[in-house]
């Protein structure tokens, strides 16, 4: 990577036209060169909660291969015996409780037997034995009698011992104990204390506000993520409603608490749904979202919650870390206790210190996401001209290099890599003059990179191309994890600008590098931190080291009947395709609603006009018509629906069912494909069965799948795809393959999470060494 394409790796980003601008990219390249200016500001960083990483360290380990079981389920306890007969929950007979070895054939297994170990990593697995509230004898699973199980037993009766009172307040009563908790809580009495009845408080609200009272399982999670727990909960089992519980008893403090989530959709969505919650506690609630101005942000952290995106959390540390620096004030007022200096207004930091975070989709965001780091981008770039020509000219005649003539690729790394007839090709082509003063090493590169993008990046596959606020046209990623756009994104190194060059739109070269910092950084740095998930058994290890947060799982609420069918694979796309849309046509026939996942929009749209050859109505949900999404989604689980999604009708979309598909078996979901992450096939997965109802899924793979080819490699991944060429039926027998590439697409992703860690670190330590601020002084 030369001096300009580093720079060319940050891009535009910010909201805010005054403010530096904000985008992503990679440090690797330059993570450890130590910046020749002198010291700047001395940053001490006392507060960083510290991690405990060895990239050496075995990878299985912390990756755990145990597939994320779903937990046992655990019947409704039955809160204090003074239950109004008007609560429907109250009042409902308690589920019967299952054997936890003894679901019926076919279903999903339970998580653990009596007396199993959990997957490494997890650090318990909450058994129905466990909470029987008010039972007189606790008996617990032998390996589980874990002075914190008991103590959180006792917490869940006392909580439950309020119940009866509070059902008899009036909604300004509520209110008013809501408001004597916060004044002992900032007279400095300790936040478990109050926990009893704040918990208390907010199941109470919730069944007022919302007509949902927290499941006693609801309450655990909450409890446990008042200590800092990562808690797993199965999709479905109403995360939602679970952080309502940790948010308010540490925004008692007035320290502000955060809910971090992974797209602004989402952070809406969760603040106003769980509004009237807070509300009637007295408590208010700020959302950020991505077009924001530094007035409304400020207001949105000045809220004692505040829902938003890690990657908006990330960015406005940054920039306030920014001012503060300009203004001197660095160490004082944003390291201090976190409420230094903070008014509502001027021209001061937005937000006011980092109090308490709790990250929805903790692995998401504490694990995929942590592979970028955020970073800020200031400096004018004075070769701007030269490096948008050589773009566009390496472009024009990426189609014209031929692969093992002019190019290899290297089946390990992916580099493209040109031969010496490349080169030689390189220096013959035709040149401007900006482009000839071009180095030829760095002619070379961009060739490789255009050739890259060519080959790699596709339109309405990995990105779309849609207008911008500005009226221009622009690239916006698909989200591999969520199906969704990610707004505001970008590729590093240069990737982003070659596949603009490639679409004939501006190039937008980056400036450089003002701030930087790493997810892992970023939610280090609050003084508490808990997360939620549906799927974190997988990745329990390194969310323990990383960030010394335990991962818990949290039993479901009633058994669930999800029915997993046997895998079906084909030898190429097309066969596959057909044979879905044969499953498609024989279950629609019975009315169950279907819901179909690909993994890219183009998929998407192949499968819908296969649907449409056969006559088969159905909605397509992809990045393409966001607009509809909720119309969709709420249409989606009616009699005879079919909904063709991409990985948009993931994490967020919740399909409610109608008694009458319940009766007739629930949802069914088919997988397209599997996806990098085995966590967002499961996400998928989880839009059946919710809260116990019945629903089925089924995975279709093909030799063509791109996870062969990730996982494999691309000879082995080649010769398989051959095979398949000429294959008619299913060949079932491979299916195991499929899932040992994505174990290994999983490893490799995890290696370069721990590299880039290392790198962070080594640097990090270099700058204090040196007296820079590790956010701020960042080599470019
Ligand atoms: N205590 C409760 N009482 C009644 N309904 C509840 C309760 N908790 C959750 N629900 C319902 O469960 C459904 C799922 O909730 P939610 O979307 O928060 O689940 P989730 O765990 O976030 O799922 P996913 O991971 O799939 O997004 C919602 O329809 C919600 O209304």
């Amino acid at each position: 990577m030369t001096q300009q394409d580093n720079s060319q790796t940050h891009a535009d980003a910010s909201p805010d036209a005054t403010a530096p601008t904000a985008s992503t990219g990679s440090p690797m390249s330059n993570a450890s060169r130590p910046e020749n200016e002198a010291s700047k500001t001395d940053v001490p960083d006392s507060q960083e909660r510290k991690p405990e990483i060895d990239p050496s360290e075995s990878t299985s380990a912390a990756t755990g291969d145990h597939p994320a079981d779903p937990p046992v389920p655990m019947p409704e306890a039955g809160p204090a015996p003074a239950a109004s007969a008007n609560d429907s929950q109250d009042s409902a007979p308690p589920t019967p409780q299952p054997e936890p070895t003894a679901l019926a054939a076919g279903t999903e297994p339970t998580a653990l037997a009596a007396g199993d170990e959990p997957p490494a990593g997890v650090t318990a697995t909450i058994a129905p034995e466990r909470f029987q509230t008010g039972a007189k004898s606790v008996s617990l699973f032998s390996g589980f009698k874990t002075p914190k199980m008991l103590r959180w037993m006792r917490v869940l009766e006392e909580i439950g011992g309020w119940e009866s009172t509070l059902q008899q307040d009036s909604d300004s009563e509520l209110k008013k104990r809501s408001l004597a908790l916060r004044y002992r809580a900032m007279a400095g009495e300790k936040l478990a204390k109050l926990l009893p009845e704040g918990y208390a408080l907010v199941r109470e609200a919730g069944r007022r506000a919302l007509g949902m009272r927290h499941y006693d399982v609801q309450m655990i999670g909450g409890i446990s993520l008042f200590e800092g727990s990562i808690a797993e909960m199965q999709t479905g089992e109403g995360k939602t409603l679970t952080a309502t519980l940790p948010l308010y008893i540490h925004s008692l403090v007035g320290k502000g608490a955060h809910l971090a989530t992974v797209n602004d959709y989402l952070a809406k969505r969760d603040a106003e749904w769980m509004m009237p919650i807070f509300h009637m506690l007295g408590v208010s609630v700020g959302i950020i979202q991505t077009p924001d101005d530094q007035g409304s942000r400020r207001k949105s952290y000045s809220s004692a919650i505040t829902y938003g995106t890690a990657k908006e959390f990330g960015f406005d540390f940054l920039r306030d870390r920014l001012l503060l620096r300009a203004q001197n004030r660095i160490q004082t007022e944003m390291l201090g206790d976190g409420g230094g200096g903070f008014t509502d207004s001027g021209d001061k930091p937005v937000m006011r210190g980092m109090h308490f975070c709790l990250v929805d989709e903790a692995d998401s965001i504490l694990i995929d996401e942590a592979r970028t780091p955020l970073i800020i981008g200031s400096i004018e770039d004075t070769v701007r001209d030269q490096i948008v020509e050589t773009y566009r000219w390496a472009s024009k005649h990426a189609s014209e290099y031929e692969l093992d003539d002019h190019f290899t690729i290297d089946d390990d790394t992916k580099q493209y890599e040109l031969t010496a007839r490349g080169r030689q090709k390189v220096r013959s082509l035709p040149k401007s003059d900006l482009v000839r003063t071009m180095g030829l090493v760095d002619l070379y590169e961009y060739t490789e990179r255009a050739v890259k993008v060519h080959r790699e990046f596709l339109l309405d596959r990995q990105y779309v191309v849609r207008p911008g606020d500005k009226g221009e046209d622009e690239i916006v990623i698909v989200d591999e994890f969520t199906g969704r756009l990610a707004e505001g994104r970008k590729w590093r190194d240069g990737i982003h600008q070659a596949i603009e060059a490639k679409e004939g739109l501006d190039i937008s070269v980056p400036t450089g590098q003002a701030a930087r910092i790493t997810v892992q950084d970023l939610f280090l740095r609050y003084n508490h931190l808990a997360g939620m998930t549906g799927t974190a058994a997988t990745s329990a290890g390194e969310l323990r080291r990383i960030y010394r947060t335990p991962v818990l799982r949290v039993p479901t609420n009633r058994p669930p009947q999800r029915k997993q069918l046997s895998d079906r694979v084909f030898g190429a796309l097309l066969t596959k395709f057909r044979a879905i849309v044969d499953e498609v046509k024989e279950i629609h026939a019975t009315g169950r609603p279907i819901l179909i996942g690909t993994r890219s929009i183009d998929k998407s749209e192949i499968l819908s006009r296969m649907l449409d050859e056969i006559g088969i109505e159905h909605e397509v949900l992809n990045a393409n018509n966001v607009e509809r999404e909720a119309e969709i989604v709420s249409e989606a689980g009616g009699l005879g629906r079919v909904t063709v999604a991409t990985n948009m009708a993931g994490r967020g979309t919740d399909i409610k069912l109608s008694d009458d598909i319940v009766a007739l078996g629930g949802m069914h979901v088919i997988c397209t494909e599997l996806h990098d992450a085995a966590r967002i096939d499961r996400q998928l997965i989880g839009r059946c069965g919710r809260q116990g109802d019945p629903g089925s899924y089924r995975q279709y793979l093909s030799l063509d799948d791109d996870i062969l080819k990730g996982g494999l490699g691309p000879d082995k991944a080649e010769r398989l795809k051959s095979r398949g060429e000429n294959l008619e039926g299913s060949v079932d027998s491979y299916a195991k393959l499929f899932r040992k590439a994505q174990r290994k697409v999983e490893k490799k992703h995890f290696r370069d999470r721990m590299v880039l860690l290392h790198h962070e670190k080594e640097r990090k330590k270099m700058q204090r060494e040196i007296g820079q601020d590790p956010y701020l002084d960042t080599p470019d």
